[in-house]
């Protein structure tokens, strides 16, 4: 687009309005959590590289740091949600327990005769006993013993799983990602996270508090995470394409969003396809309205092409070009600023690994961190940004930090 062109108007929000998330630093009003549970008990030596985890985490201390992280939420106004309530809630509805159990029973996995005992058991069950089953997931020995005669039963140990559970369904910025007034229900591209989709898809549709919220981003979409999405600024999106997010799921989104007249501008980030830099949000999250906390190893080497709606309908392709430059461009202000952790390379590199980038804005200038990134924190308030700091030492075993376990849902708009 060129300077002469107009800008596309991206809405703003009115007071009482319907919920709606335009930045990433907007004061926070609502935000959606998962406070981790039984899924997590599900965690072997076994399971947990394809269960997406580092370690095995200690499940009551886990409980007990993201109480704290919601209380300090709870404490700075914010109104915290929390993923099994709203999920119980939902599974009040029948259509939303049918939508479960069809997304709980893996044929492929199970074989008929399983699939069919499986489904009738768990379209008995209350909407608790059915959460539970969806987030913990279900293994062989737990199957009502009146399906006993199946080989694929019988042929299981009985500790493997008939459902698998969901332990990262406590990065709730992975599985749904608000821009503007609407909702996009992403694609989740590990195996070990898909069905994370399908409960989010039924808590939006059967929810009574979301049910008339329109969605952005079709289903069954290319892969696109969360994490990979950061709203610069309203209209300006910049997503990161690496081991998550594909190409084609950023152009998919970025058609969407132009479509739905969400955004004028989307940056497709490349970051590199690796564990530590799994999603954008990893290496670079937002601290303040014109800056952000960036990984020191990528910061001159971030690009981005620049995604711009063209006048058939379709998307415009530039770049690639530096991210920085890019960004403050499309954001409309001078320079994009990057807070400078001047951390030497083996301090940024365990610091990155930590999660020491990856915050999560409460309003402009005031983050939540983990408290062990010690030194990127120390650099954070340094230039005026103020750290509100959470324990994470058994949160952080599944690598995310505060931005990966919150899912705005509210942001008051940027005035
Ligand atoms: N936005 C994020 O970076 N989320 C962290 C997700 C961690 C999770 N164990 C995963 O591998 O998907």
């Amino acid at each position: 687009m060129t300077a002469q062109q107009a800008e596309p108007a991206i809405p703003t929000a009115q007071p009482g309005a319907a919920p709606r998330v335009d930045s990433e630093v907007g004061p926070l009003r609502t935000v959606l959590l998962h406070r981790p549970g039984a899924e997590l008990k599900r965690l072997t030596p076994r399971n947990n590289d394809q269960l997406l985890f580092d370690g095995i985490p200690w499940v009551d201390r886990a409980q007990s740091e993201h109480d704290a992280f919601a209380a300090a939420l709870t404490a700075r106004g914010v109104e915290v949600l929390l993923l099994s309530e709203v999920l119980q809630e939902a599974l009040a509805d029948r259509r939303a327990r049918a939508a479960g159990v069809l997304s709980a029973v893996d044929e492929r996995r199970l074989g008929l005769d399983l699939s069919d005992a499986l489904r009738s058991h768990l379209t008995g069950l209350d909407a608790a006993s059915l959460s539970h089953v969806l987030t913990a997931g279900m293994t062989f020995a737990e199957l009502p013993a009146a399906e006993g005669a199946s080989l694929v039963r019988r042929m299981h140990h009985p500790d493997d799983f008939a459902v698998l559970p969901l332990p990262n369904l406590l990065f709730t910025r992975d599985s749904s990602v608000w821009v503007g007034d609407r909702v996009a229900i992403t694609s989740l591209a590990m195996p070990a996270r898909r069905r994370e989709t399908s409960l989010m898809d039924l808590i939006y549709a059967y929810h009574p508090r979301f049910s008339r919220t329109d969605r952005a981003y079709g289903a069954h979409s290319a892969p696109l995470e969360g994490g990979d999405v950061l709203l610069l600024a309203p209209g300006v999106l910049a997503i990161g394409v690496g081991e998550r997010t594909t190409p084609a799921g950023a152009e998919s989104f970025a058609r969407s969003a132009f479509a739905d007249g969400l955004a004028h501008t989307v940056l497709a980030v490349p970051i590199a396809q690796e564990r530590a830099t799994m999603h954008l949000d990893t290496v670079c999250t937002m601290v303040d309205r014109d800056a952000v906390v960036m990984y020191p190893a990528v910061r001159d080497s971030l690009s981005a092409y620049p995604l711009r709606p063209d006048e058939s309908g379709g998307v415009q392709v530039d770049g690639p070009v530096p991210f920085l430059e890019a960004a403050a461009e499309a954001m409309g202000i001078e320079r994009l600023r990057v807070i400078d952790t001047g951390l030497d390379p083996i301090t940024a590199e365990r610091e990155q690994w930590d999660d020491g980038n990856n915050t999560l804005a409460l309003e402009p200038g005031v983050v939540m961190a983990y408290e062990r990134n010690v030194e990127t924190n120390a650099r954070l308030e340094d230039a005026g940004i103020e750290v509100l700091r959470i324990s994470g030492s058994e949160l952080g075993s599944g690598r995310g930090g505060p931005r990966c376990m919150s899912c705005p849902i509210d942001r008051a708009p940027l005035v």
